[in-house]
């Protein structure tokens, strides 16, 4: 896709920055047995993940188009049912809730916590794409059970979607981390008395938070420890029934080739993460973008326009001697800047088999982290030149929308109760119908979305430089909320990517009035 593009941009984010500072899950299952929810030993985040995307997915029907990857699964009444014994839902969801965002539904989350867990813990790279909508209500139950029988287990994977030979290999693909627990189970793991599994959990492998081919190969073997094969109840050993259902030529197959486990795996998760309600259209498959700009934020500050933001390079290594440029090209078609970058940080994904190299638009890692833009020349879009080689989507450029900017002459209008005045600067002479300031709320049901708060435009033109005029707003606002900026230019909306809120103003001075032509 063509950079900018607000939803597929913070996607490609949460999904290739996996351990970066400005988005990533990976923090959470370093390492790879961590876990985080409550005291005790052998359970791990990763396994949580893993099960919570296959739980909420496993109500799909093929035929009625109902159910899926949608979140459901956040939904007490779902996760009181027998089908969802544990804590392994809440531990997902709570901390995934806070990544949510109007681009990136929990249903992407819970997604992306499946890919994190598996590419971050030896596994397989998964596609990725983005759109799930996530559910208002909770779905039909639908979740198999290690008590059912062999052909209610072949009829349940084909309800969701997956052939017999696809359940077999989805279920080692899912139980090549994690186990069982004794609480949950107390009927198939018996009190461990371990004290270094001190939650009892029975693994499937020896090698619980690690992807790898060993629930196979332990499993052919007849070394297996993994208690739905072994369980002293042989009621609940499901694995034992699936694995052995087409004779264990796919087991067979597992232990005998990590790579086509691996890629087995990439293809079935990936298939059954993109297992949807009817009607949900995901995106492409997100792809990384080479040279990829973030955080970037144009303000109007006095009489100059300042630009300040990010670029990252994708899979390079760390070179202090590699030269990264931007210029910026204005409203007449010139490049008027062009500035060396210096690097910034790094970041990794893949559980550190990708890393990325950025780098900040500042000339000085001493100077101001901000670049002074003529407004009046103005900006419209950036190319950057990577150790000589011209860096611009071929040939596009990156666009950058100087039209609807934010004002740092916003300021405070009073402490107590907090009340404030935000300035917007808009271009002279652009087709501007609307001007707005967006919220991102949340329904009863926790699903955001955007409420937009119009900013009436000004009854005389105020001046701000010879460029821009600015519109007003003031408002008071008691929970310091944050807002985006969205505006209409010739009819196409817009938003800003960096969010403002009163809590970041100073004070108005004299010396912040409002000039008026
Ligand atoms: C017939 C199908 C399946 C049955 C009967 C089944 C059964 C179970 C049971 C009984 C547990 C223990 C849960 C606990 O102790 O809280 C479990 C855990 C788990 N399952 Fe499955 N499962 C099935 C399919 C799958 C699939 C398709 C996946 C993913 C692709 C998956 C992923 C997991 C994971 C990762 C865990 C470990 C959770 C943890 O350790 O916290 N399962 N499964």
């Amino acid at each position: 896709y063509v950079w900018p593009s607000p939803q597929l941009d913070a996607l490609e984010a949460q999904r290739w920055d996996q351990d970066d500072l400005f988005s990533g899950l990976a923090g959470f299952i370093e390492p790879c047995d961590f876990f985080t929810f409550g005291d005790g030993t052998g359970r791990a985040n990763t396994a949580d993940w893993i099960r919570t995307a296959y739980h909420d997915m496993a109500t799909h029907n093929v035929e009625d188009g109902t159910g899926g990857l949608d979140a459901s699964i956040r939904f007490p009444e779902e996760q009181s049912r027998g089908e969802n014994v544990g804590t392994g839902f809440e531990n997902t969801i709570d901390p995934f809730v806070g990544f949510m965002s109007r681009h990136i539904s929990l249903a992407d989350l819970i997604a992306l916590g499946l890919i994190t867990a598996v590419e971050n813990c030896g596994g397989p790279q998964i596609d990725f794409r983005g759109g799930r909508i996530d559910a208002a209500e909770p779905n039909t139950p639908g979740v198999p059970e290690p008590t059912q029988d062999i052909d209610s287990h072949v009829a349940s994977f084909a309800r969701q979607g997956f052939t017999q030979t696809e359940m077999i290999g989805l279920v080692a693909c899912g139980h090549t981390f994690g186990g069982v627990e004794h609480q949950s189970f107390p009927n198939t793991v018996p009190d461990l008395n371990d004290p270094n599994n001190t939650l009892s959990v029975a693994h499937f492998d020896s090698t619980f938070g690690a992807f790898d081919n060993n629930v196979a190969t332990e499993y052919i073997s007849g070394t297996t420890q993994n208690p739905l094969v072994v369980g002293l109840n042989d009621t609940t050993n499901s694995d034992k029934r699936i694995f052995a259902s087409d004779g264990n030529v796919t087991m067979k197959s597992f232990a005998s080739s990590p790579e086509l486990f691996a890629s087995t795996c990439a293809t079935l998760l990936a298939r059954m993460l993109d297992t949807v309600p009817r009607g949900v259209e995901l995106t492409e498959v997100i792809k990384p973008l080479p040279v990829k700009p973030t955080q970037v934020v144009l303000l109007l500050d006095g009489d100059v326009l300042k630009l300040s933001g990010l670029v990252r390079l994708f899979n390079q290594s760390d070179d202090s001697s590699r030269s990264v440029a931007l210029l910026l090209e204005d409203h007449a078609g010139k490049t008027t800047t062009n500035v060396t970058l210096t690097q910034d940080h790094i970041s990794h994904t893949m559980g550190g088999r990708i890393q990325s190299v950025w780098y900040a638009f500042n000339e000085s890692s001493e100077g101001s982290p901000t670049l002074s833009v003529d407004p009046v020349a103005g900006i419209t879009k950036m190319r950057f030149i990577v150790d000589g080689k011209l860096e611009d989507q071929g040939g596009v450029g990156f666009a950058v929308q100087d039209g609807v900017v934010f004002s740092s002459s916003s300021c405070l209008t009073s402490n107590r109760p907090t009340t404030g005045r935000f300035d917007i600067a808009v271009r002279n002479g652009l087709n501007v119908s609307r001007v707005y300031l967006e919220q991102e709320v949340k329904d009863d049901v926790g699903r955001i979305s955007v409420q937009e708060t119009d900013v009436a435009p000004p009854v005389q033109p105020v001046a701000a430089g010879e460029a821009y005029s600015l519109w007003s707003i003031t408002f008071s606002d008691e929970n310091f909320t944050e807002y985006t900026i969205g505006a209409e230019i010739d009819g196409v909306k817009f938003s800003t990517i960096e969010k403002h809120g009163l809590g970041d103003l100073n004070l108005c001075t004299k010396s912040t009035p409002q000039r008026r032509i």
